[in-house]
C-alpha cells in the first residue's frame, strides 16, 4: 500500500491485501467487529458473565500446570474478590508478567470454570504508576493471521489522521437526512465514546452507521445510474453471425441444448444484434450449463468478425475454462489465447500480441485481464464469470475501457430477487432454470466428524467402483495459513488411510502450473481423491466425481456449501455430499445444515440463508460471497435504499462534483479489479 502520506512494509501490505485493504481509504472503512471497554475498571465481584470487562488487581498466585494440558493459571484479586486468568498457549514473557505481587489489568469475559470464576486468554498488561484509562472504547478489527490488532490500530489511526475525510455530500442533503458528517461518523465508529451503548453499535443503529450505509448505497445507485446512461447512449457493434461456427460446435457436443439454454441464448442473440451495448446477467444454478452458452455467444461474435474475451475470478477457474474452450474451439479452426499473471513473460507477450493483432479470436484470463492496458484488435464481447464478485465499481471501470464491447456476466450464485432488483438494476437478467437431463439428484448426508473413519471407507468404496471424490478442508478461524496446514495434514492422513488410492492435493498457494497439473490428473482419473481447500469452490467440472466430503461444514456459508456440493452430481451416477460437522451444534448451525439437507435448489438456499442470517450479520454477509455491500443490509436497509435512489437522481442533476468525489471515495480500492 502506498500513498503520498502512508507507507507500509511489503509484508504487511500483503496481509492487508488479504483483508481487501489496498488503499488508505480502505483502512478508514475497515470497521471494528466489536469493541472492548477499557475506559473503566469493573470490580471483580461485579463482573457479569459473558460480557467483556476490564478488571484490575494484584497477582496472588501464578502456576504452570502440566495436566490435563499445559497451561498458565494466575489468580488475580482486588478488594471485592478474585478470579483465575487461564492461558492455554503462553509465552515465557507472559509468565514473567504475572509474577506474584504484580498489579495487572485484564480484559476479557468472566465465566464459571471448574475451579471458580475464570477468564480464558484475557488481554493483560502491567499497571504503571501513571497509567491513565483511555477515553474511547478500544476497537477490535477483523484480521488475518500474522497481522495483530496493535498494527492494525496504528495503521488505521494513521489513515484516519492523514486521509482527506472531507464530506462528499452537500450540506443540504446531510441536514435533510439528519446524517452526521463523514469524518465524525468514521471517527465515532473506530473509537466510540464509552457512553455509546454497545448494543446500538452492534446493531448498527447509530447515526454514524446510518451515514456509512447511506454513503455506500448512494455510491451503488450513482454508479448504476451512470452505467445505465452510458448504455443508452453508447454504441456497440451489431453482432450477427451466420451460424456456421455454432452449428459446428453443436454437432461436436455429445448433448443437445436444454430448452432453457436455447431460450437464454435467444435473449443474448437479440442483445448482440442490437446497436446498444448488451449488459446481461446470465444466472444459472451450479451445473446448469452456462459455459456452453457462453461459448456459443462468443462464436456469434467471432462469426461477425469480432473477438471475445472471458474472465474468471481465480486462475484455477480461468484455466478450467480455457482448457474446455480450447478443446471445443480449436477443432473449428479458431485460436484461443490464455493469459494469466503467473505466466512466463514471453508467453504473456505472445498471448497479448495475438489479441492485439486479432489472431486470437477468443482470450481467456482472470479478471486482471481488464486491469492492465491490454489491446484487442476488435473486441466485440466480454464475458465475466462469477458476477457476484464483480461489483458495480468494476462494471463501471470495464465500460470506461474505451469502445463498448457487449458484456455478458455469468453467476452461479443465485441472487435473491430483492437484491437483484436493487443492485443489478442496470443489468438485464436471463435465467437457466433447468438442469441438463439425466442427472441423478445429489444425496446429502450430515455426519458427525467423530465418524470420519466411516466416511473414508465410503471414499474407498466409491473409488473401487471407478468413481472419484473430493475432500474439502474449509477456512477455519479466518486464517488461510491454518487452512493450508489442515489440507496438507489431511492429504497425508488420507494417503496413509487409503492405500491404493491416488490422492492429490490442491490449494491456493500452489504455483498455478502445479495446480493445473493436479487438476488435469484428476480430470483424467489418474488422481481419484482430490484433497482441496475452498479454491475448488467454483467452476471445477469433473463429471466422474460422485462424492464430495466437506469438513467443518457448520462453519461455512450456505452459498459456499452449495457451490461446493455442485462439483458433484454432474454425471449420470448417483452422487453424494457428506457434510461433516463438529458437535455440539448451535441451533443456528443446525438450522443451516438442515437447509442443505432439505434442498439442492440454489435459489431456495439463498432465500433461507438470508432469512436465517437476519440483518446486520457481518460475517454471514461475507460468507455468502456477496461482498458488494460491506455496511448496508439489502433487506433491512430497504428504506435507506429508497432515499439513496432518490438522492442519486438529484445529485446527478444538481451536484456533478459531489458525484465525482463520492464515487472516487467509495469505488476506489476495494472495488478495484480482483487479482487472482
Ligand atoms: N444440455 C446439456 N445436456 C447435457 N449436459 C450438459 C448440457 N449443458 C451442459 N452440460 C454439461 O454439464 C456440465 C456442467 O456444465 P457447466 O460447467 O457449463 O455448468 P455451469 O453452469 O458453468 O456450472 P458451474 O457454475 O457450476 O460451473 C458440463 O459437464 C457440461 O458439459
Amino acid at each position: 500500500m502506498k500513498s503520498s502520506r502512508l507507507t507500509v512494509a511489503p509484508a504487511t501490505a500483503q496481509k492487508l491485501a488479504r483483508l481487501g485493504l489496498v488503499e488508505p481509504m480502505d483502512l478508514v472503512l475497515h470497521l471494528p467487529l466489536r469493541y472492548e471497554d477499557e475506559t473503566r475498571i469493573t470490580a471483580i465481584a461485579d463482573a457479569p458473565y459473558q460480557h467483556s470487562v476490564q478488571i484490575e488487581g494484584e497477582v496472588r498466585q501464578c502456576e504452570v500446570r502440566r495436566q490435563p494440558r499445559k497451561q498458565l493459571r494466575v489468580l488475580l484479586a482486588d478488594a471485592s474478590g478474585a478470579v483465575w486468568l487461564r492461558f492455554l498457549h503462553f509465552y515465557p514473557s507472559q509468565e514473567k508478567l504475572c509474577a506474584v505481587g504484580q498489579r495487572l489489568r485484564a480484559v476479557g469475559e468472566v465465566r464459571r470454570g471448574f475451579q471458580g470464576d475464570e477468564m480464558v486468554h484475557p488481554k493483560i498488561h502491567a499497571v504503571g504508576d501513571n497509567d491513565v484509562l483511555p477515553e474511547a472504547m478500544t476497537p477490535v478489527y477483523p484480521t488475518v493471521q500474522g497481522l495483530n490488532q496493535s498494527t492494525l490500530r496504528r495503521l488505521i489511526g494513521q489513515a484516519l489522521a492523514l486521509e482527506d475525510l472531507s464530506d462528499t455530500l452537500p450540506a443540504a442533503l446531510r441536514a435533510e437526512l439528519a446524517l452526521p458528517d463523514f469524518a465524525d461518523a468514521v471517527h465515532t465508529l473506530h473509537h466510540p465514546p464509552p457512553d455509546c451503548a454497545q448494543q446500538a453499535l452492534a446493531l448498527r443503529r447509530l447515526p454514524a452507521w446510518q451515514r456509512l450505509k447511506f454513503d455506500e448505497l448512494l455510491a451503488q445507485q450513482l454508479a448504476m445510474r451512470i452505467l445505465y446512461r452510458q448504455r443508452r447512449h453508447g454504441g456497440s457493434p451489431r453482432l450477427c453471425g451466420d451460424g456456421r461456427l455454432r452449428q459446428a460446435l453443436l454437432a461436436q457436443l455429445p448433448f443437445a441444448l436444454t430448452a432453457a439454454q436455447q431460450r437464454v441464448l435467444a435473449e443474448i442473440d437479440a442483445d448482440l444484434a442490437s446497436p446498444h451495448p448488451m449488459r446481461r446477467l446470465l444466472q444459472g444454478d451450479v451445473g446448469s450449463g452456462k459455459t456452453v452458452v457462453a461459448a456459443l455467444a462468443a462464436l456469434t461474435a467471432i462469426e461477425a468478425g469480432y473477438q471475445a474475451a472471458l474472465m474468471a475470478p481465480t486462475e484455477l477457474l480461468a484455466e478450467q475454462h480455457y482448457l474446455k474452450l480450447r478443446d471445443w474451439l480449436t477443432p473449428l479452426g479458431l485460436t484461443v489465447a490464455w493469459t494469466s499473471g503467473s505466466q512466463k513473460k514471453s508467453e504473456r507477450q505472445a498471448a497479448r500480441a495475438a489479441m492485439a493483432s486479432g489472431a486470437a479470436q477468443l482470450t481467456v484470463g482472470t479478471h486482471a485481464l481488464f486491469q492492465d492496458d491490454i489491446d484487442f484488435a476488435r473486441l466485440g464481447l466480454a464475458i465475466v464469470d462469477e458476477q457476484h464478485r464483480f461489483g458495480v465499481g468494476q462494471r463501471l471501470a470495464l465500460s470506461g475501457k474505451g469502445g463498448e464491447p457487449h458484456q455478458l456476466m455469468m453467476s452461479a450464485t443465485p441472487i435473491p430477487r430483492t437484491l437483484a432488483m436493487s443492485y443489478y438494476a442496470d443489468l438485464d437478467v436471463s435465467v437457466i432454470d433447468e438442469l441438463p437431463p439425466g442427472r441423478t439428484p445429489i444425496v446429502t448426508k450430515l455426519i458427525n466428524a467423530a465418524r470420519r473413519g466411516e466416511v473414508m471407507g465410503a471414499v474407498a468404496h466409491a473409488v473401487a467402483q471407478g468413481r472419484q471424490a473430493y475432500w474439502v478442508c474449509p477456512l477455519i478461524e479466518e486464517s488461510e495459513t491454518l487452512q493450508l496446514q489442515t489440507a496438507v495434514d489431511t492429504h497425508v492422513e488420507l494417503q496413509a488411510a487409503l492405500p491404493g488410492v491416488a490422492v492429490g492435493l490442491v490449494h491456493g498457494r500452489m504455483k498455478s502450473a502445479d495446480k493445473a497439473a493436479v487438476m488435469a490428473a484428476f480430470s483424467r482419473n489418474e488422481v481419484q481423491l482430490l484433497v482441496a481447500t475452498t479454491v475448488i469452490e467454483v467452476g471445477v467440472d469433473v463429471p466422474n466425481a460422485s462424492l464430495m466430503v466437506i469438513e467443518h461444514a457448520e462453519r461455512m456459508g450456505l452459498a459456499q456449501l452449495h457451490q461446493l456440493r455442485g462439483r458433484v452430481g454432474r454425471g449420470a451416477a448417483e452422487s453424494r455430499c457428506v457434510l461433516l460437522f463438529e458437535a455440539p451444534l448451535s441451533d443456528l448451525a443446525k438450522a443451516r445444515l438442515k437447509v442443505m439437507y432439505d434442498t439442492t435448489d440454489g435459489f431456495e438456499i439463498a432465500r433461507q440463508d438470508l432469512q436465517l442470517r437476519g440483518p446486520g450479520e457481518f460475517l454471514g454477509a461475507r460468507q455468502s460471497g456477496a461482498p458488494m455491500l460491506r455496511f448496508a443490509d439489502p433487506e433491512a436497509d430497504q428504506p435507506l435504499l429508497d432515499v439513496a435512489r432518490n438522492w442519486a437522481t438529484r445529485l446527478l442533476a444538481e451536484h456533478p462534483d459531489a458525484v465525482d468525489a463520492h464515487l472516487r471515495r467509495w469505488l476506489s480500492g476495494k472495488e478495484q479489479f480482483l487479482r487472482a
